[in-house]
């Protein structure tokens, strides 16, 4: 009952405890590192990743907290094993033989504050976890989540260039949640299930540079135009409106615990294999202007396998694209420039 009113991305990889079946499941030979691991986000999606059948180890690691944390998910009853990494000292053990790298690292914003507001903390948290990601496990697949993402990206990508290891094919801005919450706000409004919608959203992750493309939402949906602008800046401001609502104890954390899973476990079923596995992310881009951009891609057992591109926009979701490219233009130079100005 529960399971089928949670969309199919979740479906497949969640094994319920109260089933008890995963005696049976399939072999699982992914190892998955959580950065930032005892924070607001790391807790919970640690907890969602734990109860994947895809992982087998989950090394966790964060500066406070994670032996705590690691041996409280070590009694859930399934197969993955997890190991705490606390400190700088223990960073390079911590990412050692790992596939995949999930970073919820860094502070989130409190209610005044932009996104912008986060990069002088999290900026140099980000270009640290990659100089070591690139020593010690240069192939693994990124998924970056820590503030502001439209810069984080290319931080960590100028990185991985220094060091000569980088493949655009392999880091990822995680946007997920974006298109969580379009998914959700569209179904509120049509009185649809949330788990059956799908709704693209490009460009970047922040105020005008998160560009809904309601038009190509499925199933097909149509707003006049007061409610598809109101519906729109909603989703552009769905970060602050959660911001406001947590006065001053920080941002989303539960929601994007739940998108970073989602994207993490759309990763681990492209990696063993799967065929057809499609998620918005911010990735290298020649898709526009802007050198990071977030569309539709398909996964493979490499990370990113083919970009999707915009498809068609309506003429109000062009005014939108025309709004962001600057801000986000902007916002990848100050990435690169903290790597590269020095
Ligand atoms: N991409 C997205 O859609 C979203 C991104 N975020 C961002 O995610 C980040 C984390 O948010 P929360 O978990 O709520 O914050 P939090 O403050 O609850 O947790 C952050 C964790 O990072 C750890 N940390 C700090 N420096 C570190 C380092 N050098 N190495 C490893 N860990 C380190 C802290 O000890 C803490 O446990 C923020 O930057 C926030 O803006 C939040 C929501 C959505
Ligand atoms: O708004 C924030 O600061 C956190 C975030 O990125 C989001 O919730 O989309």
């Amino acid at each position: 009952m529960f399971c089928a009113r949670i969309p199919k991305s979740l479906q497949s990889q969640l094994v319920w405890v109260a089933t008890k079946n995963f005696s049976t499941a399939p072999q699982r030979n992914s190892k998955v590192a959580v950065m930032g691991a005892s924070g607001g986000i790391g807790q919970p999606l640690s907890l969602l990743l734990k109860h994947s059948q895809l992982i087998s180890e989950l090394s966790l690691y964060d500066i406070v907290h994670t032996p705590g944390v690691a041996a409280d998910l070590s009694h859930i009853e399934t197969k993955c094993k997890v190991k705490g990494y606390v400190g700088a000292d223990q960073l390079r053990d911590s990412l050692k033989g790992v596939d995949v790298v999930i970073i919820p690292a860094g502070v989130p914003r409190k209610p005044g504050m932009t996104r912008d507001d986060l990069f002088n903390t999290n900026a140099s948290i980000v270009r640290d976890l990659a100089l070591a990601i690139a020593e010690v496990c240069p192939k693994a697949i990124i998924g970056i989540i820590s503030n502001p993402v439209n810069s984080t990206v290319p931080i960590a990508s100028e990185i991985l260039k220094k060091a000569g290891v980088y493949d655009p094919k392999r880091v990822f801005g995680v946007s997920t949640l974006d298109i969580v919450r379009a998914n959700t706000f569209i179904a509120e409004a049509k009185g649809l299930d949330p788990a059956q919608v799908s709704c693209p959203v490009i460009g970047g992750h922040s105020g005008v540079t998160i560009i809904p493309v309601i038009s190509q939402c499925k199933p097909a949906v149509e707003f006049p135009p007061e409610q598809l602008k109101a519906l729109t800046e909603r989703i552009q401001e769905a970060g602050t409106e959660v911001v406001k609502a947590k006065a001053g104890a920080g941002s989303a954390t539960l929601s994007m615990a739940y998108a970073g899973a989602r994207f993490a476990f759309s990763v681990l079923r492209a990696l063993k294999g799967e065929q057809g596995v499609v998620e918005c992310a911010y990735v290298k881009s020649d898709v526009t202007e802007a050198t990071y951009f977030a569309t539709p891609i398909i996964l493979g057992p490499n990370g990113l396998e083919k970009n999707l591109g915009l498809g068609k926009l309506s003429s109000y979701e062009q005014e939108l694209l025309i709004k962001a490219l600057p801000e986000l233009k902007k916002n990848i130079q100050v990435g690169e420039d903290f790597v590269n100005k020095k």
